[in-house]
C-alpha cells in the first residue's frame, strides 16, 4: 500500500522552508503536549490513539447491526449535524456512484441525511420520499440536545411507527449518544433501541471513526475495516517518535502557521475530483471549530475544480493576497474515460483525442497551480493515491492530528468550541424554551 503525501514546496515564497523547519521545536512541543495529554482541552483526546484502539469485536458489531439495516431497509436515514454528520457524507460521497440514486440494481441501502438542517421543504420532501419505502433511521447525536436532529427524528420515528408498527420500528432505529447524558440516551433506553456509545473524550468533529461514522458508512456498503486501517497506518505515521521532517502533520501544521503569520488568513482546500467536496465540507468544521477563536484563526474555505474556476477562479487569482490553498490530488482515478476522434472536429478537440479525460485534468491541475503561485497564492499539495477507504483513513486521521498541532502552535484550545452556543440562546429565547424567560425578554429589546 502506498500513502497519502504532503508537497509544500510551491507554498514557499511568501514564507521560507527555513521558517517552516524553525517550527520544529514548537512542533515536537506540541505533539509531546498532546501525547501526554497536559495541554488545553486534554479531556478530549480520544481521537488520538482511536484508531489503533478499535476492536475487532467493535468493528464486528457496527457491522453485523448495519446488516440488520440494510436487510430491511431500502432507505437509511442517517440523523444529525456538523460531526455527527459531514464524516459519514464525505465518505459515502467519496465512493459512492455519483448518480447512485438512479442506480436500479442496487446492493447497498441509500443513505439519506436529515438533522442537518431546519428546512421546512427539506423536512416534508424526505417525509413524502419515504412514503411506501423500507426505511430505517440512525440517529446520531454527542451530546444529545441538538435541536436539528431532535426535530427531525420526532418527525421521522412518527413516521416509521405509524408506518411498521411501534415495534418493528424498535429495530429499525440505532441511537449513537452518549454513554449516559443527554434526551437522546434517555430515549433511547426507555424506547429499548440498539445504541452505540460516543466516547466522552472523542468531540464531535473529531469522532468520524467511532460508530458515528463507522455504522452508517457500513450501511453504505462500505469496507470501515480499510478505513480504519488507513488511519492506523497514519497514526503510526505520525506518532511522537516520527521526526518533524517526517512527519506530514506536523510540516503541514507548521507550514500553514506560518502562512498564516505571513498574512494568510484563509486556506482553500481545493480538489479536482467531485466526489471529494464533502470532505472539504469536514475538514472545514474540523478547522474552523478547532481554531476560529480568541479572535484568531485561518478562515477554512473550500472550492471544487474546476468547477469553482468559472466562479471563484477570478478571485482567487486576484482578489485580496491573503489567501492560501491547499488541494488534494488524487493520482489515479477508479475509472478510465478516453477522449474520442471526432471527424469534423467542430468543436476542435481532436488534439485531445485518445486522451484520458484525466490527462486534461491533471493539466488543467499543473496549469491552475503554476497560475496560482504566480498570482501569490501559496500551494500546498496533498497527494491520494487513489479515492478508496483506505486512503480517505489516512487523509482524516492526517487531518485530525495536524489540526491538533496547529491549534496548540496558534495557542487556541482547539477542542472547545463556546462560539457556537451563541445562536443556540438566541434561538431558543425567540422561541420561548422554558428556562430562557430572561433571555427572551432581553432579546426582545433589541428587535
Ligand atoms: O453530535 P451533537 O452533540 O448533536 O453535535 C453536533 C454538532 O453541533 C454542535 O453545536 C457543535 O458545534 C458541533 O461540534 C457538533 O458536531
Amino acid at each position: 500500500m502506498k500513502n497519502i503525501s504532503l508537497n509544500i514546496d510551491k507554498a514557499l515564497g511568501a514564507v521560507t522552508k527555513e521558517q517552516v523547519y524553525a517550527q520544529e521545536a514548537k512542533a515536537n512541543e506540541c505533539i509531546a503536549t498532546l501525547h501526554n495529554g497536559n495541554g488545553a482541552g486534554n479531556d478530549f483526546l480520544g481521537w488520538l490513539h482511536l484508531p489503533s484502539s478499535i476492536t475487532d469485536a467493535e468493528l464486528t458489531d457496527i457491522e453485523n447491526t448495519a446488516n440488520v439495516l440494510r436487510s430491511k431497509c431500502e432507505v437509511v436515514v442517517a440523523i444529525g449535524i456538523g460531526g455527527s454528520y459531514l464524516g459519514t457524507k464525505a465518505v459515502v460521497e467519496a465512493l459512492n456512484n455519483s448518480f447512485d440514486w438512479l442506480q436500479s440494481d442496487r446492493k447497498n441501502p441509500v443513505v439519506l441525511y436529515a438533522g442537518q438542517n431546519i428546512g421546512e421543504d427539506y423536512l416534508y420532501e424526505l417525509c413524502e420520499v419515504l412514503k411506501g419505502k423500507q426505511f430505517g433511521l440512525i440517529n446520531i447525536s454527542k451530546s444529545g440536545t441538538t435541536t436539528e436532529p431532535a426535530l427531525a427524528f420526532r418527525m421521522l420515528k412518527k413516521q416509521l411507527e405509524d408506518a411498521v408498527g411501534k415495534e418493528e420500528a424498535k429495530h429499525r432505529i440505532v441511537a449513537i449518544t452518549d454513554a449516559k447524558r443527554g434526551a437522546l440516551r434517555t430515549l433511547a433506553d426507555q424506547e429499548g433501541y440498539k445504541t452505540f456509545i460516543i466516547p466522552d473524550n472523542v468531540g464531535g468533529r473529531f469522532s468520524v471513526l467511532t460508530p458515528v461514522g463507522l455504522l452508517p458508512i457500513a450501511v453504505a456498503g462500505i469496507s470501515i475495516r480499510d478505513l480504519v486501517a488507513g488511519a492506523v497506518s497514519l497514526e503510526k505515521a505520525t506518532g511522537i517518535e516520527v521526526p518533524f521532517a517526517e512527519n506530514l502533520s506536523a510540516i503541514y501544521a507548521a507550514t500553514r502557521n506560518e502562512l498564516y503569520k505571513s498574512g494568510k488568513k484563509i486556506e482553500i482546500l481545493a480538489n479536482f475530483h467531485p466526489k471529494l467536496h464533502y470532505i472539504g465540507e469536514w475538514w472545514k468544521q474540523l478547522y474552523g471549530e478547532s481554531e476560529g477563536k480568541d479572535g484568531k484563526g485561518i478562515f477554512p474555505a473550500s472550492v471544487d475544480l474546476t468547477t469553482d474556476l468559472h466562479s471563484m477562479g477570478q478571485w482567487i487569482q486576484e482578489g485580496e493576497r491573503i489567501i492560501f490553498e491547499t488541494v488534494i490530488s488524487v493520482e489515479e482515478p477508479t475509472h478510465k474515460v478516453i477522449v474520442p476522434t471526432d471527424e469534423a472536429n467542430l468543436d476542435g478537440l481532436n488534439f485531445l483525442a485518445g486522451k484520458r479525460v484525466d490527462d486534461v485534468n491533471k493539466m488543467a491541475e499543473l496549469g491552475t497551480q503554476l497560475a496560482h503561485v504566480d498570482g501569490g497564492v501559496p500551494n500546498i499539495k496533498i497527494t491520494m493515491p487513489e479515492v478508496n477507504a483506505y486512503y480517505i483513513g489516512q487523509l482524516f486521521y492526517f487531518f485530525e492530528k495536524a489540526c491538533g498541532i496547529s491549534g496548540y502552535m496558534l495557542g487556541v484550545n482547539p477542542f472547545d468550541q463556546p462560539g457556537v452556543e451563541a445562536y443556540k440562546k438566541n434561538m431558543f429565547a425567540l422561541l420561548n424554551k422554558p428556562g430562557y424567560e430572561k433571555e427572551s425578554e432581553a432579546i426582545r429589546k433589541k428587535l
